[in-house]
């Protein structure tokens, strides 16, 4: 038994050997690093690992993660980005096609979910089965620290400011003001600065 987990992690080791090397020569690297804490912290994990080991840690066991890699990859070099997808397949059902994503992006779960956004701030987390797309040729702009839980659609030219938490299923397609939770369809806040509300989105 001890030889078997010894060869898996062995054959592991070597499958995420491609991937640790471009991760240490890529441009971004410092991004990387930052989703890597972030996914870290959120994933409450806490191995003492190398931020390597970490890397190939997520690559193996969070396949959404993989997504995200190859997403940064791409910002740096398009071919690596690609071909590096043979030895860990990404989520077939996430696709991200934001111009820009601040580090720290985590996604939970990320299934049926299809991140199109214009720009996307920092550390935001985005659930299963989101949808952020367009309308007519204009896709959403997130802010800093943004959550968009299990379900939830936003969709058009909108801001979603920062701090703010779209809850589960809602849809959004106004702008979400900084430090709102907003639920429901259309969605409207029920928390500003953490105090409960009732305020409907101007467009
Ligand atoms: C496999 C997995 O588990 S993956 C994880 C899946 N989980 C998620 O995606 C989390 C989703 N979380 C939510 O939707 C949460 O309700 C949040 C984060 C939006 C709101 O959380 P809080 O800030 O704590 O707000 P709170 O629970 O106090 O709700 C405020 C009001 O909004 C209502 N509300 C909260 N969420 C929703 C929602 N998704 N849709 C409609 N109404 C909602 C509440 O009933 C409450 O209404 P009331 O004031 O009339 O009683």
């Amino acid at each position: 038994m001890k030889k078997l987990k010894k060869a898996w992690c062995f054959i592991n080791l070597l499958r995420g050997l491609p991937s640790i090397i471009l991760y240490n020569l890529a441009a971004n690297k410092d991004i990387i690093e930052k989703d890597i804490d972030r996914w870290i912290s959120c994933c409450n994990l806490n191995l003492n690992f190398p931020k390597w080991l970490y890397l190939n840690w997520f690559l193996l066991y969070y396949p959404q993660f993989r997504n995200l890699f190859y997403y940064r990859l791409k910002k740096w070099n398009i071919i690596a980005s690609k071909l590096i997808q043979i030895f860990y397949r990404p989520l077939d059902s996430l696709f991200i096609y934001a111009d820009n994503i601040g580090p720290g992006l985590f996604i939970q779960h990320g299934f049926s979910t299809i991140i199109n956004a214009k720009s996307i701030g920092e550390n935001c987390w985005i659930n299963q089965q989101v949808t952020i797309g367009y309308i007519k040729d204009k896709c959403p702009v997130i802010g800093n620290n943004v959550r968009i839980t299990a379900g939830a659609i936003v969709v058009g030219g909108v801001n979603v400011g920062d701090n703010s938490v779209i809850g589960a299923n809602s849809v959004v397609n106004k702008d979400v003001p900084d430090n709102c939770v907003v639920v429901g369809n259309p969605a409207f806040v029920v928390k500003r600065n953490g105090v409960k509300t009732k305020e409907y989105l101007n467009s």
